[in-house]
């Protein structure tokens, strides 16, 4: 994983800057700045006309500042519109950080917002399902390929069984033994093959990485000291139990340990069956030293959810908080969701996509909404306040949260 651990994060590609154009003439560069100047007096007539013409608009000012920020300061839908249909991306950020939905709300322009939001929500859906299709078509391939090799390597094996015959018949049975020694010690070329080219595991690096939980037994970082979960999220890990767990006695299902905050509060409901899944080695032997296993109704699948989903039964209540995954994965464990879950029951997850700006924020809360509705959720988000100090980071590498408020998702699965 990158130095950029987060929790939930959405793609690295929404939070990076673009660099400036490079090599361009003269006459590139003037006809790009009479562009970002008829931007900012917004002149909807000669925006136009450049951009027809050619000129670049991926041209920044002071702050960083692209031409949408521009656009959205001076109250201009039209051009906003006319950059986004020539291509300038939604979500580029100026030196502080701050999204062209950011401008929008701190220049109050409720209708370039709005506008901004759909358009960031078409784009992402469009990309999630040109990805998706990328890698069915990726793994289809693979597979062909592997089938191929295997009908290969079966000819080749019935090959070598004749000449296996061949030679019993002709030599003695020492060297028949040898024959058989090398056999063995071969691994087919498909299965080598096979493993180099699977799916990459998202977080493969932090699977694999030593983690350490603080004395006060508040913090789990991982090896440079991201959080991987911090005492600071109780309060929205006893709201997300009850969220998932409204009476006593029912099943429950909790992916993702990290410091045991939600567990410890669904076993407060007295669960009927408790099943939590953990991938991480350290994560499960800490769970085991503190006795998990022999915990009523408790149930620990240790791996990655995604290769124990065999294993899922049937839950009243699920929730979901891993680490260093993306929404794409999220996404994914959406999909299997209402196989797991009881008409009427309620699926909840850590919402920290895009949680370091309000504006990418509301983006994946919609886009989110609109995927797990139909995929037969009703959905709501319950407001929480956060209030988080700034020394709740000290000893962190990075705040993986900078928001006031928590938008937590309760997803009721409707009946069919
Ligand atoms: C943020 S912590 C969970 C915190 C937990 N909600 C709590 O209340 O303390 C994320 C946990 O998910 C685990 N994890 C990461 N990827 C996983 C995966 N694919 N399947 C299962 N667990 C995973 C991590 O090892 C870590 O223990």
């Amino acid at each position: 994983m990158s130095e950029d651990a987060q929790r939930n994060p959405v793609p690295e590609s929404n939070m990076v800057k673009t660099e400036e154009v490079i090599d361009a003439s003269a006459e590139e560069v003037a006809k790009s700045q009479a562009l970002m100047q008829a931007v900012a007096e917004g002149k909807v007539e000669a925006v136009e006309k450049l951009l027809k013409d050619g000129a670049n608009h991926s041209a920044r000012a002071a702050h960083g500042r692209t031409m949408l920020h521009f656009a959205t300061m001076t109250g201009s839908l039209p051009i906003v519109k006319l950059l986004l249909s020539y291509g300038h991306p939604w979500n580029l950020v100026d030196d502080d950080y701050k999204s062209v939905g950011d401008y929008a709300k701190s220049f109050n322009q409720p209708e370039i917002y709005d506008f901004l939001l759909e358009e960031g929500v078409r784009t992402e859906l469009l990309m999630g399902l040109m990805q998706r299709k990328l890698k069915m078509e990726l793994l289809e391939a693979q597979q062909d390929d592997d089938e191929e090799e295997e009908e290969g390597d079966q000819e080749d094996n019935e090959e070598k069984e004749e000449e296996k015959k061949d030679a019993k018949d002709a030599t003695t049975a020492s060297s028949e033994q040898e024959d058989q020694d090398t056999t063995v010690d071969e691994e087919p070329a498909s299965k080598k093959q096979k493993v180099e080219t699977l799916p990459e595991v998202p977080n493969a690096e932090y699977l694999a990485q030593p983690l350490q939980y603080t004395e006060d037994g508040d913090r789990l970082l991982d090896a440079e000291k991201n959080g991987v979960m911090m005492g600071w999220e109780l309060p929205l890990m006893i709201r997300h139990a009850e969220v998932i767990s409204p009476q006593k006695g029912l099943r429950v299902l909790n992916v993702g340990f990290g410091l045991g905050l939600v567990d410890t509060e669904l076993q407060k409901y007295s669960p009927s069956e408790h099943t939590i899944i953990e991938a991480h080695p350290d994560v499960y032997a800490h769970m085991i030293k503190q006795g998990w296993d022999k915990k009523p109704g408790v149930k620990i699948l240790f791996g990655r959810w995604q290769d124990v989903a065999d294993q899922l039964e049937i839950y009243d209540g699920i929730f979901f908080d891993t680490f260093g995954e993306f929404y794409e994965d999220l996404r994914a464990f959406h999909e299997i969701v209402p196989n797991h879950l009881e008409e009427g029951g309620i699926y909840s997850y850590f919402n920290g996509l895009g949680a370091t700006n309000q504006f990418f924020h509301a983006v994946y809360n919609r886009i989110s909404e609109l995927e797990l509705s139909e995929m037969g959720f009703t959905v709501e988000y319950e407001e929480m306040d956060i209030g988080l100090k700034e020394e709740e980071w000290n000893g962190v590498k990075r705040a993986y949260w900078t928001l006031d408020k928590y938008y937590l998702p309760i997803c009721r699965l409707d009946g069919f």
